[in-house]
């Protein structure tokens, strides 16, 4: 082969790879499941001959072994674009922070301003033309690449391969090192079975969308659950343009609901910018010309998502105020994840003809720790942030129903919120919002 030369040269273990990293180094990680593990391991175990190297994940799978190895932080500081229940885990011990971005402008963020002194990510194996696929982590991968110093692959010969769209794959000339040690099947994010809940909001948002519709589905269990309903409806000819490729956009490509007839470009493909689910969806992504992978500046464009007629974009939040504020992102100062591509999605659907952008959640939530809360409330929590702002918000659903902000005043907004409250909530809410000003007198009490 070709480039069978230059491979060898470019061939180095994990602990060698590990070396090329400096004191006060910005190291960048792949995203999701292709993050670099046999690299990240290996960095830890240099703990002791670094001082400050800066990492940076997106959403990285489980717990990083920088951050766990360095308790006081004095040789690593790890860094999360978009948080993991490991990065999750880590912040609550003050071993990750995170560094805010909506998702469509993260390559230009490295364009304009970031200059990483490594990029290290997973890759699947080389095709004979010389090329490594990024495989279900296109995103920001091409972008970072760019900018780097040194660009490092660790190969996973079982890691599909994504066909694009754009920059899903790197040229061996421009990678600088070659890691081969790591090959084992990609690590399997499940989403928890969808419960009664999770089933009426489905079915409250099945009932709002209409045939040829283009479906993005947002992280977390309840957009899941969504997707597994619409497999089972009676839709005819959707199609796909999302961030994230799940497990349902397998079934509903199966069960017939998802041809992407109706799409007005990238007919009849189901296009994304990364896939995390099981086995299955990574087998079916393989090599299939139905799905096309692009960076996330094309997935998540506004100008490019809104353009499709009937987009429905489904995302979960964490709570909602009164004046129609949307968190996705923290409980109070508790960080739970990130942006993402939420406001990107909210705010393309709303621009596109006939299209819905749909905020759910349950009207209450259960917590480990045997507490709950109500997710419709006066005020976002202090110290909660905002994830779609209220001039953005368009549709927000709950198991109590479905309400559109869009238009609609202060005082309109919180009887429509409250309607789809927690019934236990729903009083409280009223003498909030009358202490809020944002109430009159015909108003539903
Ligand atoms: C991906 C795309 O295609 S585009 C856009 C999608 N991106 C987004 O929407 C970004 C923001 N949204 C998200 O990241 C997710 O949808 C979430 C976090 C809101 C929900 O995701 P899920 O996986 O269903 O969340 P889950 O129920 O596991 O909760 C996550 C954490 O938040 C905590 N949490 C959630 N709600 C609450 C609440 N009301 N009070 C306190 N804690 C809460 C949970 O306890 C859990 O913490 P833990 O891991 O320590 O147990
Ligand atoms: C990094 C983006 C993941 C999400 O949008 O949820």
């Amino acid at each position: 082969m070709k480039y069978l030369e230059t491979y060898k040269n470019k061939m180095v273990t994990a602990k060698d790879a590990a070396k090329i990293v400096k004191s006060g180094d910005w190291v960048h990680y792949g995203n999701f499941v292709m993050a670099p593990l046999g690299f990240d391991k290996s960095l830890s175990e240099r703990r002791d001959e670094l001082k400050d190297v800066k990492i940076s994940a997106v959403c990285f799978p489980g717990i990083a072994e920088v951050a766990k190895c360095d308790p006081l932080r004095e040789h690593f500081i790890f860094n999360d674009w978009h948080f993991s229940g490991g990065s999750r885990v880590l912040h609550d011990k003050e071993l990750c922070y995170y560094i805010p971005m909506v998702y469509h402008e993260g390559p230009f963020i490295y364009e304009k301003y970031l200059n990483p002194d490594v990029f290290v990510t997973t890759t699947s194996k080389m095709d004979d033309k010389g090329y490594f696929n990024f495989s279900v982590s296109n995103s920001i991968h091409s972008s970072v690449a760019k900018k780097a110093k040194i660009v490092i692959i660790e190969v996973n010969e079982e890691a599909p391969i994504c066909l694009g769209g754009n920059n899903e794959s790197i040229h061996i000339s421009d990678v600088d090192f070659i890691i081969q040690e790591n090959s084992k099947p990609l690590i399997e994010v499940m989403s928890p079975e969808p419960d009664d809940v999770d089933q009426k909001v489905a079915e409250y948002i099945v009932e709002l969308i209409e045939n040829g519709s283009i479906i993005q589905l947002g992280i977390g269990a309840m957009p899941n659950a969504v997707g597994k309903m619409i497999a089972k409806s009676d839709l005819k000819d959707l199609g796909g343009h999302t961030e994230m490729l799940v497990d349902a956009y397998v079934d509903m490509y199966e069960s017939g609901v998802m041809t992407g007839k109706c799409k007005k470009f990238d007919k009849e493909k189901m296009v994304y910018t990364f896939a995390m689910g099981s086995q299955k969806l990574y087998d079916f992504i393989n090599r299939n010309p139905a799905c096309a992978s692009y960076q996330v500046d094309y997935t998540n464009d506004p100008f490019i998502a809104s353009k499709h007629d009937k987009l429905i974009a489904v995302n979960n939040a964490i709570e909602v105020d009164l004046y129609g504020q949307v968190c996705s992102e923290s409980y109070g100062t508790r960080h739970i994840t990130g942006t993402g591509g939420q406001l990107d999605f909210i705010y393309s659907a709303f621009h596109s003809i006939g299209g819905k952008g749909i905020i759910c959640m349950s009207s209450k939530a259960s917590n480990k720790d045997g507490k709950s809360n109500y997710r419709i409330v006066p005020t976002i929590k202090n110290g909660g942030i905002v994830t779609v702002p209220r001039s953005i918000v368009n549709y927000i659903v709950t198991e109590y129903g479905v309400v559109n902000l869009k238009g609609k005043t202060t005082w309109q907004r919180a009887e429509l919120l409250i309607d789809i409250a927690h019934p236990d909530s729903r009083d409280e809410l009223i003498k909030e919002a009358e202490k809020m000003k944002i109430w009159v007198k015909s108003n539903k009490k």
